[in-house]
């Protein structure tokens, strides 16, 4: 999980805060020595952390939040509103042109991302109603241009590509035209990357930015290289200047340095985060969102956003249906797992959830994404029919479905039981709150 570590010791250090009832300045202030150290162990830049530790300091030694008779919950405030700053306060949006198209050129290293986060960032504007166009104006990597097709065909998106025998520059602004005359209301360029930050790039890029004056100049960077990542987004500020950071890979990244330090660097907000390599892992990154995850109080904002993408309304209305007339199935069973799958990875999901979202109770809670793969496979080796009536499934047909699945009959003894209990318990809800009454302490 992002931010493990820092999630862990944070969490630990303000447990014991909470844990007193009067807090005295030296209470605070031991706290925030564990407060930096965790914050070091995540590589955050040295200076950042002094700072940043300073600021609460300030805040919470004073009388008013000594004196309250929650001292504790007042400095976990006072690190939450810090913490947000720190990565820039508000979500930071894409400007758009005001005549058509927008142009956005993404910046980076070389396998920072850039082609995939290209990809990943024509999908999201495309679900927002926009008609993204891509241009491939990485010429010295052959295999990126025919990457980008491929991304433009699962997408059903264009790419405008010349080969690699003209120059970026000639790319890009061929593929303006292109995206003028074909209809396209933002063109995404993929450029090249470097191994280190080379005066050579740096020519070819600035052309590219002095002939299409892009809208957003968007610096790709890699979040698991920490402090590198930081260098390197101050460097291409300095050399070329940028808007904003793709911040990639932070599914993969357990400390968090580079999220929590690039904006205080750089002065430039993180605008989106890659949090895994399929098209759908891009997040606007929102610093109050991450800083509630990273304290443990979840986020419950991204979760409904990311069901509201992933989960068909359609499908949830006739759910609703089925429900009613108790005729809730396996197969129905099985789409309802196959939609939460889609959300992303378990963890990830379930690190979003208040009170799940403590470091400590993931660990404990060991999210298993095989057990899920078997329960898929012990599904799909039934029968319609049995899907429609697992009552019907005897010992014979048990034993059977366990030895098309790859199972034991206990794996799917379980599996029958588990549908058994929620169906039960769906149609208790199903059925209203007032059936509810007398069985769960918030209805009585
Ligand atoms: N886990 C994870 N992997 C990612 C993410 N973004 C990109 N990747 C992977 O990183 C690798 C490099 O990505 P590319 O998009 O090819 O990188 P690039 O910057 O275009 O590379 P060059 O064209 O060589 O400069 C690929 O294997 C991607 O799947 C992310 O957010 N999370």
């Amino acid at each position: 999980m992002v931010f493990q570590g820092l999630a862990e010791k944070l969490q630990d250090t303000f447990k014991k805060l909470r844990g007193k009832g009067k807090l005295s300045e030296k209470d605070v202030k031991a706290a925030l020595k564990e407060v930096k150290l965790a914050l070091l162990e995540a590589d955050v830049n040295y200076k950042v952390v002094k700072n940043f530790i300073k600021k609460i300091e300030i805040r919470a030694v004073g009388h008013e939040v000594l004196a309250s008779l929650t001292p504790g919950q007042q400095v976990i405030k006072i690190v939450n509103n810090e913490l947000t700053e720190l990565m820039g306060g508000s979500k930071s949006a894409l400007s758009f042109a005001d005549s058509p198209p927008t142009v956005i050129m993404l910046v980076g290293l070389q396998g920072s991302g850039k082609t995939t986060s290209t990809g990943k960032l024509a999908k999201s504007l495309k679900q927002d109603g926009k008609r993204p166009a891509m241009i491939a104006a990485d010429i010295y990597r052959p295999a990126a241009i025919k990457q980008l097709q491929v991304l433009g065909d699962r997408l059903d998106l264009p790419v405008f590509t010349m080969g690699d025998q003209s120059s970026p520059v000639d790319i890009a602004k061929a593929g303006i035209s292109f995206a003028q005359s074909n209809n396209n209301d933002v063109v995404i360029i993929d450029t090249a990357g470097r191994l280190h930050v080379d005066e050579e790039m740096m020519d070819e890029l600035k052309s590219i930015r002095q002939e299409v004056k892009p809208d957003e100049i968007l610096l790709v960077v890699d979040a698991m290289t920490g402090q590198d990542a930081v260098k390197v987004a101050n460097k291409f500020d300095d050399l070329l200047g940028i808007n904003g950071v793709i911040l990639t890979k932070l599914d993969g990244d357990a400390r968090g340095g580079a999220a929590l330090s690039v904006k205080a660097v750089t002065g430039k907000p993180i605008k989106f985060v890659g949090m895994g390599e399929k098209l759908d892992a891009l997040e606007v990154f929102h610093p109050d969102r991450m800083a509630s995850r990273i304290l443990g109080m979840g986020d419950v904002l991204s979760l409904i956003e990311k069901a509201e993408a992933s989960i068909d309304a359609e499908k949830a209305m006739e759910l609703e249906e089925k429900l009613k007339q108790n005729e809730f199935t396996l197969e129905d069973f099985l789409d309802q797992m196959e939609q939460v799958r889609n959300m992303g990875p378990l963890d990830q999901i379930l690190g979003m959830i208040p009170g799940l979202s403590g470091a400590g109770q993931l660990k404990n809670l060991q999210v298993d994404e095989k057990q899920l793969d078997h329960i898929t496979a012990i599904i799909n080796s039934m029968t319609p029919e049995e899907r429609r009536k697992p009552d019907k499934i005897n010992g014979s047909r048990r034993k059977r479905i366990a030895g098309g699945s790859g199972t034991s009959i206990q794996d799917v003894n379980r599996l029958l039981k588990q549908f058994k209990q929620t169906k039960k318990m769906m149609k208790q809800f199903s059925g209203g709150a007032k059936k509810m009454k007398g069985r769960l302490p918030f209805f009585n």
